[in-house]
């Protein structure tokens, strides 16, 4: 059995659907966020030829690049943000990435942390439109859960959907090696929460590396189901939800004699988007808890912080 809901979009998707039938999806989707905040989303409408290219591309590129080129496309110390990194923590796992964004204008030379353009693979030859086939589709698929989120929580979608219409989205290709002897650095990733609004996980059939913090404190198994993505929710939906919906933390840690492949998609507020809370508070909640946030602000700092111990960055 799932341990989190499996809510299929499908119906919400649908131009024939009734009120009715959108509203039921919504209101499932709604009952994800309020408790677990993860959920299986099926009946998305991305092709599934799309989802294997994805990620066969993202296998190819850490199983077969050298490491000249690999440090070709390292992050650079002007945006921090784009490119290949690799992270080195000895306690809470290691792993690569590599990582694009929604082009940002640069403000200045050098530009900001977060802004400027990706740094893309050269070969395989369509390794950048396949990601940006992918990453339109789920722009598409990001804002139609907003779209069923703003009508399960009764706020108006055009005044949600105005936040995320150039959604600073990131599609990050992680690799975490295989296990080879017991000594052998750990990979994975240490326990946090996700900063943006929506999280769509696509990843490769590996079991038990991903956990989720269940609201007892136990780590709970957050395996893949393939054809789904698993979603959870970032620390915006929370303040926009004024914490009605959770970001929930999650850790990987991977033991496994074979390496692990993910790729989830961030789904951001715009780069200059305000994030306030659009729900009344409720007796009880700390003063000044959720005041609203800058999402850019938010990002910048979250990537000062993330990129302590990373190994892979070019001066
Ligand atoms: O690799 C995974 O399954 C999750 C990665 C993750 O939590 C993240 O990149 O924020
Ligand atoms: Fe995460």
């Amino acid at each position: 059995m799932a341990t989190f809901p499996v809510i299929d979009l499908a119906p919400f998707l649908s131009p024939t659907s009734t009120r009715k039938e959108r509203r039921a999806v919504a209101l499932e989707l709604d009952q994800a966020c309020r408790n677990a905040g993860f959920f299986y989303l099926k009946g998305h409408g991305v092709p599934q030829d799309l989802l294997d290219n994805v990620r066969q591309h993202a296998i190819d590129f850490f199983e077969t690049t050298s490491e000249d080129d690999k440090q070709r496309l390292a992050l650079r110390s002007d945006d921090k943000a784009r490119g290949y990194s690799r992270h080195v923590d000895a306690e809470k796992g290691s792993h690569e990435a590599l990582d694009f964004y929604r082009p940002v204008e640069a403000t200045g030379s050098p530009c900001g942390v977060g802004q400027g353009v990706n740094q893309w693979p050269t070969q395989p030859e369509d390794f950048r439109s396949v990601v940006e086939t992918y990453v339109e589709r789920m722009e598409n698929l990001g804002r139609a859960v907003i779209e069923a989120l703003a009508l399960a929580l009764g706020v108006d979608a055009k005044l949600f959907v105005s936040r995320v219409d150039e959604a600073f989205w990131q599609l990050r290709m992680i690799y975490y090696d295989r296990q080879t002897s017991p000594v052998s650095a750990k990979a994975g990733i240490g326990e946090h929460t996700d900063f943006g609004i929506l999280t769509f996980l696509l990843a490769d059939s590996t079991k038990g590396s991903l956990q989720v913090r269940s609201k007892t404190g136990e780590w709970m198994r957050a395996d893949p189901i393939e054809g789904a993505f698993l979603c959870n929710l970032g620390d915006m939906l929370a303040e926009w939800t004024r914490g009605a919906y959770k970001s929930t933390a999650h850790r990987v840690v991977h033991v496994s004699d074979a390496p692990r492949i993910s790729i989830p998609f961030f789904f951001d507020p715009n780069w200059d988007a305000f994030i306030e809370p659009v729900v009344p508070s409720r007796d009880g909640e700390t003063e000044g808890r959720y005041v609203g946030v800058r999402y850019r602000d938010r990002f910048v700092g979250a990537m000062e912080e993330a990129l302590v111990g990373v190994a892979a960055l070019v001066a």
